[in-house]
């Protein structure tokens, strides 16, 4: 299971699971990556905004050196971070720079807002009322075509979204000469977005799930469907949390800087109809009592669409 990918629209295979590093601390991370692509990882997930790309680049360099992995083996994924949303350029290639590659193999819009590129700091400028220094009258639509022209550079195989609703692909989509690839969204029985999952499966847009065990701290562990069916079938909860997006067509992102996590993640299982329904059922039952769980969500101060945020 651990070696299951799935078709983008561009005809790339994506692996169905791969180590995420948002909050991978500095002397953390590059072993996390090595680690992983020795045990069986083909997708690392990055962002400029995460600070560590020189680290994860480190790792990766280190696994190349080693025969572990070849570059071509390695799906790597990196995000234009929302201060260089009017430079996309530019923040590819400083990612690029960081990770010490020359390309990657799926470049997304972090998300879809400009944040004030003359403010001061790099990425997170502020208001002196402590506020995010946002630029609200970009449209994110002129990042995309943005994003759309890096791919004759070769620096990117393909373009996505992430953080993107149903409304803001509803914006997006009758402008986009390149479908995304991806969109990449929190997603776990605890929230479900099915509406934005079925809007991207209508349009040939993959789902990348993120947060799936609930972030820091993976909180969902305890959740009463999670324990029933982990126990039934004998698995940890995280396996259970990771394998439920596989029938759901999507590939999962796990966070971890811990050895024997990093490898226990990649035991993904069949999940049958009996556990899903009791997931979905769970996920019905959250809705219908406003009882979401969103762990990500930003400060921004800007009203992406999510109904639960709306
Ligand atoms: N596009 C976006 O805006 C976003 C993208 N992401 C991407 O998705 C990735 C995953 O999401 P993330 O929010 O990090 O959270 P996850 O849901 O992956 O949870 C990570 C947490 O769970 C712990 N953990 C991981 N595996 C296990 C395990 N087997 N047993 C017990 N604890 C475990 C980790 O601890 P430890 O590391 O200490 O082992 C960490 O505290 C991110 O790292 C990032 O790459 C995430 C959020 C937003
Ligand atoms: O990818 C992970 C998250 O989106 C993360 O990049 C943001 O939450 C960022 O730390 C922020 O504070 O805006």
């Amino acid at each position: 299971m651990a070696n299951k990918t799935f078709k983008l629209n561009t005809g790339q295979d994506i692996p169905a699971i791969g180590l995420g590093t948002w909050q991978s601390e500095p002397g953390k991370v590059r072993e996390a990556v090595v680690h992983a692509l020795k045990a069986g990882y083909r997708l690392i997930d990055c962002a400029y905004c995460y600070g560590n790309e020189q680290e994860v680049g480190q790792g990766l360099a280190e696994a190349f050196a080693a025969g572990i992995v070849k570059r071509e083996e390695v799906f790597v994924v990196t995000k234009v971070w929302a201060t260089y949303t009017t430079r996309c350029a530019l923040g590819l290639q400083k990612s690029l720079e960081n990770l010490g590659l020359e390309y990657v193999d799926l470049f997304l819009v972090h998300w879809p807002l400009l944040m004030n590129p003359e403010g001061n700091d790099d990425r997170f400028p502020k208001l002196p009322n402590g506020e995010r220094d946002i630029i609200r009258s970009h449209n994110h639509v002129d990042t995309w075509k943005q994003m759309e022209a890096l791919l004759a550079t070769g620096k990117t195989k393909a373009i996505g979204v992430s953080n993107y609703s149903k409304r803001y692909l509803e914006q997006l989509l009758p402008h986009a000469t390149v479908v995304p690839a991806v969109n990449q969204i929190e997603n776990h029985p605890a929230l479900p977005q099915q509406e934005i999952v079925d809007l991207c499966k209508e349009k040939g847009i993959h789902i990348m799930a993120y947060s799936p065990l609930g972030s820091t701290g993976s909180p969902l562990f305890t959740a009463e469907p999670v324990v029933k069916i982990a126990e039934k079938r004998g698995v940890k909860p995280s396996t259970v949390l990771l394998s439920y997006h596989i029938p759901r067509g999507s590939t999962v992102l796990a966070k971890s800087v811990t050895r024997e996590r990093i490898e226990e993640n990649l035991k993904l299982i069949d999940l049958d109809a009996d556990d899903m329904k009791l997931l979905n059922d769970w996920s019905d039952k959250l809705t219908r009592e406003g009882q979401l769980m969103r762990f990500v969500y930003p400060p921004f101060g800007v009203d992406f669409g999510f109904p639960d945020k709306s």
